[in-house]
C-alpha cells in the first residue's frame, strides 16, 4: 500500500545542513495502523509531511496505491492528498465555523453539492459520536470532541491513508485511549491504512500492528508491537519500552534483593497471550520445588494481545535453573536471568 524506498531529506540552513529523514525505507499493508515512535528531532514529523507531499524528498520515492507521489504534478498531487489525509495534535479546526460546517469543508472545496455535503456530515457526527453537537463551535468542545471532529472531517473525502500528526499528545490519559479506540474502529469499518506519529511508547502499544523507531532521522528498528515490547533490540527502543512499564520501582527492588541475597538468582519470566492467563509458573514451583521470592510483575495489553514481565528471586543450582527454563519455554514463557 504505502513504499518509502531510500528516502532522504535534507535541508540547508544558514548554520549547518540538516539531514531529517536520512535513507529511510518503509513497507506498510494496507488496512495496517503503523506507528512511527522517536524523541523530538528524530525525523517523525518530516517524514509524514513527506507522505501526503507537502516536502518533497531530495532523494527516493514514496508511493502511495498506484501513485509515486513525489512524481505526480501539482494538480494530481492536489487530487491525492484528498485521498490521503491527516489529523493533528492541536486539531487545525476552523473557530468560526460550526461541527459541522467544519466537518463539510473538505467537501465544499471538492465541490461537493450542499446536499449531499449535509447527508455525508451527518454520517461522520454519528460515527465518530458528535450527534447532538452540531451546532456547537470547536471551542464550546473539550479536547477529545475537537479531534474527534478533526477525524471527521479527514474522512470526510473518503480517504484510504490517514496520518496522524501526535494526535493525541494534546489530550490527557483516559481521552487518549477513546480517540485511539475510535481511529481503531474506524479503520476495522473503512479499512483504512494509518500511518501515525508518536513520542508515546503508550500510543503504539494500543492501537498499531507494526511500528518503527527512529533517531537521528534513521529508521533503527522495526517489528511487529508485540516483538518491539517483548524483544527491543536498539537502546532507544529499549528506553521507550522501558517508560511504557515505568518500572523504576523494579529496578529499585533489584539493587535491593542483589545486596541482600548475593547468591540469589534473579529471574525475568516474559509470557504472552493466553499464556499469561495460565497457572504454568505455579506449576514449575512445585513440580521443583522451588523457593521463589516474587519481586515485581505486570501484564499490558497490546492491540490483540497480552504479554507481561514477573521478576523472580531464588536460590537455585544451574543444573535445576537449566531445567527450569526448559519446562518453561515449552509453554512458550522466556527466562532471562538478570544480571
Ligand atoms: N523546514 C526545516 N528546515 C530546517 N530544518 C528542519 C526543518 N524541518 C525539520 N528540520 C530539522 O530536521 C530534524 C527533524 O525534525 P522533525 O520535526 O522531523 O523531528 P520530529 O521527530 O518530528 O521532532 P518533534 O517531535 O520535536 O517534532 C530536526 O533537526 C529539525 O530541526
Amino acid at each position: 500500500m504505502i513504499d518509502i524506498l531510500n528516502v532522504n531529506k535534507n535541508y540547508s540552513t544558514k548554520s549547518a545542513d540538516i539531514t531529517a529523514v536520512d535513507d529511510v525505507s518503509l513497507h506498510i499493508e494496507s488496512g495496517e495502523i503503523f506507528g512511527v515512535i522517536g524523541y523530538s528531532g528524530a525525523g517523525k514529523s518530516t517524514l509524514i509531511r513527506l507522505l501526503n507531499g507537502l516536502e518533497e524528498p531530495t532523494s527516493g520515492d514514496i508511493t502511495i496505491g498506484d501513485d509515486t507521489i513525489n512524481r505526480l504534478s501539482k494538480k494530481d498531487l492536489r487530487q491525492k492528498r484528498q485521498k490521503v489525509s491527516m489529523i493533528f495534535q492541536h486539531f487545525n479546526l476552523l473557530w468560526s465555523r460550526t461541527v459541522e460546517e467544519n466537518i463539510s469543508f473538505p467537501l465544499e472545496i471538492a465541490g461537493v453539492p450542499k446536499k449531499e455535503r449535509k447527508q455525508r456530515a451527518q454520517e461522520l457526527i454519528e460515527l465518530v459520536g458528535l450527534k447532538g453537537r452540531e451546532k456547537n463551535y470547536p471551542s464550546e468542545l473539550s479536547g477529545g470532541q475537537k479531534q474527534r471532529v478533526g477525524i471527521a472531517r479527514a474522512l470526510s473525502n473518503e480517504p484510504t491513508v490517514l496520518l496522524c500528526d501526535e494526535a493525541t499528545s494534546a489530550l490527557d490519559p483516559e481521552t487518549t485511549d477513546e480517540v485511539l479506540e475510535l481511529l481503531r474502529e474506524i479503520r476495522d469499518e473503512m479499512n483504512l491504512t494509518i500511518v501515525l506519529i508518536t513520542h508515546e511508547m503508550h500510543v503504539i502499544r494500543k492501537i498499531c500492528d507494526r511500528a518503527a523507531v527512529m533517531q537521528d532521522g534513521k529508521v533503527v528498528e522495526t517489528g511487529k508491537v508485540l516483538q518491539l515490547f517483548q524483544n527491543p533490540s536498539h537502546s532507544v527502543t529499549k528506553r521507550f519500552v522501558k517508560d511504557d512499564i515505568n518500572d523504576e520501582e523494579t529496578t529499585l527492588a533489584l539493587d535491593e534483593v542483589r545486596e541482600l541475597f548475593p547468591d540469589s538468582k534473579i529471574l525475568k519470566i516474559g509470557f504472552v497471550g493466553s499464556k499469561s492467563k495460565t497457572p504454568v509458573v505455579s506449576r514449575v514451583i512445585k513440580q521443583f520445588d522451588l523457593n521463589m521470592n516474587i519481586l515485581s510483575g505486570n501484564i499490558k495489553q497490546t492491540n490483540n494481545e497480552s504479554y507481561g514481565h514477573l521478576y523472580v528471586a531464588m536460590e537455585i543450582d544451574s543444573e535445576t535453573l537449566q531445567k527450569v527454563i526448559d519446562a518453561l519455554a515449552n509453554d512458550d514463557i522466556t527466562v532471562e536471568v538478570e544480571k
